[in-house]
């Protein structure tokens, strides 16, 4: 059978990563398949495009040509991660897919949300996951958190201005408006304990309709 596809989607800071390693750790304890990846990223070729639109140094890089190389970084992800992994009944764990495009690209760059909804549907056909996971944090609150944690690297993104951040947030309002119910809504403000007990709410529900009904 068919795996499951799920992303995890919100603005800088928010806690995705974290709370989906503990997912997916829960997820294997329960003797399941899990793949866990990330955009842009998760296979060679997407890391090497990430490098090159994350560069801090890249500050000309024109918005056209972000949006297309995290197309182009996701289509080869899509294509040599996500499927085989989904083909094999694995439950596929992504941190970030299209709607991040869609409000950064899309809204925040101002290049407009439906030609970037469809240089990626171009890439990723009708691909879509089967459930989104939206981790809910006011920009400042998420900012807070990355620029104490001395251990990460800034990198071109996070450097744009709170204004910028501001547009990610509101471009995510209007892709969960959007989305039409695929896109489920988490407070990621409170603690790190309850938010990963909301999220496993969602995903194990997910995971008891796909193979438990
Ligand atoms: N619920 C929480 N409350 C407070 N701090 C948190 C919470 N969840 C994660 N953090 C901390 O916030 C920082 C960012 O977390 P994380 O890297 O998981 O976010 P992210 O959404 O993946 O960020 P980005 O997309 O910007 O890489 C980390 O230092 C992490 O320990
Ligand atoms: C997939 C995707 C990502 N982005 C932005 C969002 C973040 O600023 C970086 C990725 O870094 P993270 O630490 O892995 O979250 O890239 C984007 O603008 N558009 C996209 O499609």
């Amino acid at each position: 059978m068919r795996g499951l596809f799920i992303s995890f989607e919100g603005p800088e800071g928010a806690g995705k990563t974290t709370v989906l390693h503990k997912i997916a750790a829960r997820l294997k304890e329960q003797g399941r398949a899990v793949t866990m990846t990330r955009e842009p990223g998760g296979i060679p070729i997407a890391e090497k495009i990430r490098e090159v639109i994350l560069d801090a140094n890249h500050q000309e890089m024109d918005g056209k040509t972000e949006a297309l190389l995290y197309a182009a970084a996701r289509r080869q992800h899509l294509v040599e991660k996500v499927l085989p992994a989904l083909e094999e009944g694995s439950i596929v764990l992504c941190d970030r897919f299209i709607d991040s495009s869609l409000a950064y690209q899309g809204f925040a760059r101002g290049l407009g949300m439906d030609d970037v909804l469809a240089i990626n549907l171009f890439a990723i056909e009708d691909h879509m996951p089967d459930c989104t996971i939206f981790f809910d944090v006011p920009p400042e609150v998420g900012l807070e958190r990355i620029w104490k944690d001395t251990e990460r690297e800034q990198n071109r993104l996070d450097l744009e201005e709170l204004e910028f951040h501001k547009r990610v947030y509101k471009g995510y309002q209007e892709v969960i408006t959007r989305a039409e119910g695929r896109i489920q809504v988490v407070d990621a403000q409170k603690s790190e304990l309850q938010v990963v007990e909301n999220v496993w709410e969602i995903v194990n529900s997910e995971v008891n309709l796909k193979w438990n009904s």
